[in-house]
Parts: structure tokens; C-alpha cells; sequence
């Protein structure tokens, strides 16, 4: 049988990839790097791939907006489990370059937005220059001697793993020495992994229409389910200024009915409910469901319900 084929946001070395090194699953799979999230998501969908490991989220910078957009349009894509990789940084260089020769530093958007401090701090003049990843930003370093066309830039900002062949001139350059990135596993749509009473669903919101307290109501329906939610961003949906989506992460699993009524009362009142997914949390914590919302309280009111109906 032909293994499973995980993609990842590479080269070797990307917090991505350290990310579906963790995911135990992954491990008798092949493992296939790709220059972005939309083209590992893009050869999900196609088939080329069973699944692929992309950031959705940061604990400074927020969510990765690639990711959410991705997921958010286009044949329907589902999260089947998530996995938090603690995030360090190094500042690496070619051998013989000193800190104070450094004129720019190359590194992902995400990256970059999490040393903004220290690069404030210790290389205030240094020019950013955007890259597809941490890793491929110190790829292009460690090929620059022997390539006709070098990197515009001299240092690059990286995980600790992508540094070798290379100068460490900084450790630890994290404005935040606990950030943690939230990767999920995106595979096409199927059955969710079953419920383990400590799970996440994540969805996405389109409203019908633009109104006062619109927000408000979308949120009423988690409110008085009891549901817990984790994340919430909105997102212009592209088609016209000022139209938004909502994507959410909220506590608890497709099969549970707090969860299940939730979603039929967002359905009756949205343009649609994009459904990414129930899979267990990375970090196992049991969700809270006050006593009023837990499946017994809801099979009680349908049997109710039922003996009402005769
Ligand atoms: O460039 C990498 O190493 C990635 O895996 C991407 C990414 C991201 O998109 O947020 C992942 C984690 C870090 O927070 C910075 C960059």
C-alpha cells in the first residue's frame, strides 16, 4: 500500500514542519514540502496530497490570514487535528558577518512580526525584507556563495534548526519568550475524529445581510448553548468593501448536541455555515459545559418535547 502523503510548508526547518513532526500519525507517511500554504492546500484538494500542515494561528501576531482565506472559499476543505509548536528565534548569518554589518534581514511575515521589538532594539537601520518561510530565508543564505543570484538580504531570522551551515549572531530574539503557533491538519472533507470531550470545532460565518447587532445575533446562538468560544476574527470575504466573514473556533465537537443545535440555529440565520471541522485539542483541556447545556439536558427538553407531542 502506498504510504500517506503529508504536505508542509517548507523547506526542512520551518516551524511547519516541526509541527507535523509532532503529529504522531504523520510519522510513517511521506512527507512532501511545498512553497506556501495555497499550493499545500491547493494539492490537497486536488488529491496529490491526503493532508497538509499550515498555520492558522499565533499566539502574538494572530491568525495567519493565508490559512484562514484559504480555508474560508473554494471546494471545501476540512481541520482533522491541531498541533502547538512553542516558537524560538535565531538571527543567523554567512560566516565572517558581523551584527554590525547587518543592512537587512529576510524572514516570513510571522516571524518578522514577532522580533520587531529586538530588531527595534538592536538592528534599528536593518531593511525587512519578506520571505515564503523562517527557513527558506537561511536556505537562501547558506546558497548565496555559490549562486549568481544572492538574497538582497545579509542576515535572516529562523528556528534554531534551520541555522546550521550558518553564524548564529542572536538567540532567543522572541519579543515573547512563551509564543506558540497553532497549526492544524487539513485533509479533504470526510468523517471528524470522534468526539473526546476535549475538542474544537472551527467554522465559518457569512451573514445574509449587513444590519445593527448582526454580530450579536450569530453569537447569541453559542451564548445560550453554553459553548465556549476560543477564537473569532473577522475577514473581508473579497467580493465588496466592507463585506465580512466571521471564522470561529469554539469549544466542543459536531456530535455534541449543545454543539449540533448551535449549528442548525446558524444555519437558519446566516448566508451559509462553512463547517472546517471537530477534532481534539492540542493541549487535551476538557471543555466547559455548564450543566444547563451537556448532552443529558438536551435529550431531557427532546423527550419533553416528544411526550408534549404525543
Ligand atoms: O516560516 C515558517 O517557519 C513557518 O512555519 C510559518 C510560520 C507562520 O506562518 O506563522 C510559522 C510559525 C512562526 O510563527 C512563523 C512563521
Amino acid at each position: 500500500m502506498n504510504p500517506m502523503k503529508y504536505g508542509y510548508l517548507g523547506p526542512d526547518g520551518t516551524f511547519t514542519q516541526a509541527a507535523l513532526l509532532a503529529w504522531e500519525p504523520a510519522a510513517t507517511a511521506e512527507q512532501v514540502a511545498c512553497p506556501s500554504v495555497d499550493l499545500a492546500l491547493a494539492a490537497v484538494r486536488s488529491g496529490e496530497l491526503d493532508a497538509a500542515m499550515v498555520p492558522i494561528e499565533n499566539s502574538v501576531e494572530g491568525g495567519v490570514t493565508a490559512t484562514l482565506d484559504a480555508l474560508s472559499v473554494g471546494e471545501p476543505l476540512q481541520v482533522i487535528g491541531e498541533v502547538l509548536v512553542p516558537i524560538t528565534f535565531v538571527l543567523v548569518a554567512p560566516e565572517g558577518v558581523g551584527i554590525d554589518q547587518v543592512r537587512a534581514v529576510g524572514t516570513h511575515p510571522h516571524g518578522w512580526a514577532q522580533v520587531r521589538g529586538w530588531m527595534a532594539a538592536n538592528l534599528p537601520d536593518a531593511v525587512y525584507v519578506p520571505t515564503l518561510s523562517t527557513a527558506g530565508a537561511a536556505a537562501e543564505l547558506r546558497s548565496a556563495a555559490t549562486t549568481s543570484d544572492p538574497p538582497s538580504y545579509d542576515a535572516a531570522v529562523c528556528a534554531p534548526v534551520a541555522a546550521h551551515g550558518l553564524a548564529v549572531l542572536a538567540e532567543n530574539i522572541g519579543d515573547r519568550a512563551a509564543a506558540v503557533t497553532r497549526f492544524v491538519l487539513v485533509s479533504r472533507p470526510g468523517l471528524s475524529p470522534a468526539p473526546t470531550g476535549a475538542d474544537k470545532t472551527t467554522v465559518v460565518l457569512f451573514q445574509s445581510s449587513d444590519h445593527p447587532g448582526g454580530l450579536l445575533e450569530l453569537l447569541e446562538h453559542f451564548a445560550a448553548r453554553g459553548i465556549n468560544m476560543t477564537r473569532l476574527e473577522s475577514r473581508p470575504t473579497g467580493e465588496a468593501m466592507g463585506s465580512y466573514c466571521f471564522s470561529i473556533d469554539f469549544e466542543g465537537h459536531v456530535r455534541d448536541d449543545r454543539v449540533g443545535e448551535a449549528l442548525m440555529g446558524l444555519r437558519r440565520v446566516t448566508k451559509d455555515v462553512r463547517f472546517l471541522g471537530s477534532y481534539p485539542r492540542a493541549d487535551g483541556k476538557m471543555a466547559s459545559v455548564p450543566e444547563t447545556a451537556a448532552n443529558e439536558a438536551f435529550s431531557d427538553a427532546r423527550d419533553w418535547l416528544d411526550r408534549l407531542r404525543g
